[in-house]
């Protein structure tokens, strides 16, 4: 999408003005400001539809693969309002959300914007108050108390800011790790054994073996969050969570801590997301997806792409995210560069669509 000069190219469709991010009909259902079909020069050819054309199309609408099929995680217009002394707030406002297995991404957002209440639901803490939402097939707003426990015991794992609200203070390193295994899995020796084991082989992993038989007390910020992400791994969940993992630490704890996601992310394949302020944390993900009053924004994706001459190279690109209900969110300091207000003037191109500014902006 560009916002460039007004040189329509001739087989451009000019479309009505159009407010920026406004409620509107599904892709599915209509295609929104839709170009008239009889324009000269125009992509749509005029005349009847035959019915076999029609008949191909619903057939081609039926076999397109269900919204997040093959996603981890699926979030399709999910909204959760919280109403504290009579005042509700719309703390998610239809947020939509593909997470694939093995990513590792960012959650990015001014404070207010939403972030945590989407974790704590993709953590199985919280409720949506509508939307549909899916974590490795559990369907979040279904589950019964019972399920509600196997998924946040066996499908996620979860880690908070505060390091003390991670590890239970009377438990060495090793002790915690093994909690989760212990009241998930049965007992016995055996299992005792293998549960001994796994703690072992995860601190080891994370780089904090030396904290095996340590107390929180005895451990750095540092080290409590890296026993922290053992714990949980230790039941081997299809993802784990964390909100802002590093906002009490300093930058070189901040990435070695930081490196321990990757290492799960890349020794287990286990997916993570991560809630954080943290810039270098963002530039170091996949994929940072950004929050803007409870919906997705925009988001920026990060390939390695390796030269004629052998030369790796991060490339990133900044994504618009267009929803479910086809709306986007201009940014909001490309809106002031142009003193966007109310509306927009849409034109289709052949391969992009022009943003312009009302040039008859309504008088207030
Ligand atoms: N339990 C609650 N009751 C009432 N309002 C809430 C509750 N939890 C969150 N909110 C409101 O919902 C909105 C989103 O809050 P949320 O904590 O998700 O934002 P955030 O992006 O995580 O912010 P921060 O970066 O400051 O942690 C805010 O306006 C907040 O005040």
């Amino acid at each position: 999408m560009t916002a460039d000069s007004p040189t329509p190219a001739s087989n451009s469709a000019p479309a009505p003005a159009a407010p920026a991010a406004q409620d509107g009909a599904t892709p599915d259902s209509a295609p929104g400001p839709a170009a008239p079909a009889d324009v000269a020069g125009g992509g749509r050819a005029a005349g009847p539809v035959s019915l076999a054309e029609l008949e191909r199309q619903a057939a081609e609408r039926r076999d397109r693969p269900a919204y997040g099929k093959d996603a981890l995680i699926s979030c399709d217009r999910l909204v959760r309002i919280f109403t504290a002394d009579g005042v509700e707030v719309q703390a998610l406002q239809g947020l939509d959300l593909l997470v694939a297995r093995g990513e590792l991404m960012a959650l990015v957002g001014a404070s207010g914007s939403g972030k945590s209440t989407l974790l704590n639901i993709l953590a199985g803490l919280d409720v949506p108050t509508a939307g549909a939402a899916s974590v490795g097939g559990y369907d979040l707003l279904a589950m019964d108390a019972k399920a509600r426990l196997r998924y946040r015991r066996e499908v996620v794992g979860f880690i908070w800011q505060q390091t003390s609200r991670n590890l239970l203070p009377y438990l060495t390193a090793a002790q915690n790790v093994m909690l989760p295994m212990q009241l998930s899995g049965s007992g016995g020796l055996r299992h005792r054994r293998r549960r001994a084991t796994r703690a072992a082989d995860l601190l080891g992993m994370l780089g904090v073996a030396h904290c095996h038989d340590r107390h929180p007390g005895q451990m750095s910020g540092g080290e409590q969050q890296r026993a922290a992400i053992a714990v949980a791994l230790a039941n081997n969940p299809a993802v784990v969570l964390a909100d802002e993992p590093t906002g009490e630490l300093d930058s070189t704890t901040a990435e070695q801590v930081f490196g321990s996601f990757r290492t799960a992310n890349e020794q287990l394949g286990t997916t993570v997301v991560v809630v954080t302020h943290d810039q270098s944390v963002a530039d170091a993900v996949h994929r940072t997806v950004a929050i803007r009053d409870g919906r997705t924004a925009s988001e920026v994706v990060r390939r390695t792409e390796i030269d004629e001459h052998g030369r790796e190279s991060v490339v990133a690109r900044e994504y618009a995210t267009v929803d479910r209900a086809g709306r986007l969110q201009l940014p909001h300091d490309y809106t002031e560069a142009l003193e966007i207000r109310r509306r927009v003037l849409l034109e289709l191109q052949p391969d992009h669509i022009t943003v312009r500014p009302d040039d008859h902006p309504p008088q207030d």
